[in-house]
């Protein structure tokens, strides 16, 4: 969700008034994605690099987090309305205490909607939840790696997949690595829509994203509509359907 600040400046808008319009550009899109079927949908709120900006601006973020998240939880809410199981992915630990207890409630609240999901990635990179995943596969099987240790066999430890999976056990697996994944709820995402023209995916999903479409729209994300939501499905749509004839073809 880029560009939120640069709206700011370029409607010469009080400080903090772009993140609140961009929520309101997150419902929009949110109501687009539910009422044409995308059932997945996974928003990069805040990064665990924007804890470095200025003190002011993490807690003006942390309080608009916390007013939403009350928002949401409304009978109304969009997440009520289309039965939309929420969850917080990131390192939750490194949140304020009143956003870690609203964001849990929010995760228990909405637990038992099961028609859509909506990931919400707050003190989230990627890199982190790589290691995440891999400590955890690591802790899970402890006992096992210090047996094998212990015995001096020649296993390897960690597999991901392939050739050499023929030719050695591996205590761990792609599947273990991935079971431990904040993001294990929702299947890989097919795109990937970043604002304000950026085309780096700065440390979102890059585990998940392997075969996944970019698409970078050069509105600032409070501007984003109903045309760019239409734009991100055709041209992924055009693109498969091209893969599928040329993989027919060949
Ligand atoms: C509950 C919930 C999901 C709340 C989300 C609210 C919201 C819209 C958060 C966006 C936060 C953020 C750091 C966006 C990036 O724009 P930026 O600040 O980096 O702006 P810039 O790209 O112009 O610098």
């Amino acid at each position: 969700m880029d560009g939120n600040r640069r709206f700011t400046k370029k409607c010469k808008l009080m400080e903090g008034a772009g993140h609140k319009i961009g929520f309101s550009a997150l419902m929009s899109m949110l109501k687009y994605c539910y009422e044409f079927g995308v059932r997945y949908v996974t928003v990069y709120a805040f990064s665990i690099e924007n804890f470095k900006r200025s003190p002011e601006e993490v807690q003006s973020l942390m309080d608009l987090m916390l007013e939403k998240i009350e928002e949401i939880l409304k009978e109304q809410s969009i997440v009520n309305r289309y039965g939309v199981r929420v969850i917080f992915s990131g390192n939750l630990k490194l949140l304020s205490e009143p956003v870690r207890l609203a964001a849990e409630r929010a995760m228990l609240a909405t637990a038992k909607n099961s028609k859509a999901v909506l990931s919400i990635c707050v003190a989230y990179t990627s890199t982190n939840e790589i290691m995440h995943a891999v400590q955890e596969s690591c802790e899970e099987k402890w006992d096992e790696i210090t047996l094998l240790n212990s015995s001096g066999a020649g296993y390897g430890l960690i597999s991901l997949g392939g050739y050499e999976q023929d030719v050695m056990d591996h205590l761990i697996k792609l599947t273990d690595i991935e079971k431990h994944m904040y993001m294990a709820a929702a299947p890989d995402p097919d795109i990937i829509v970043r604002t304000s023209g950026e085309t780096r995916l700065s440390n979102f999903l890059l585990w998940q994203s392997a075969n996944c479409y970019l698409y970078s729209p050069s509105v600032l994300w409070p501007e984003i509509g109903f045309r760019q939501f239409l734009w991100a499905i055709l041209n992924f749509q055009r693109i498969h359907f091209y893969l599928d004839k040329q993989r027919k073809q060949s």
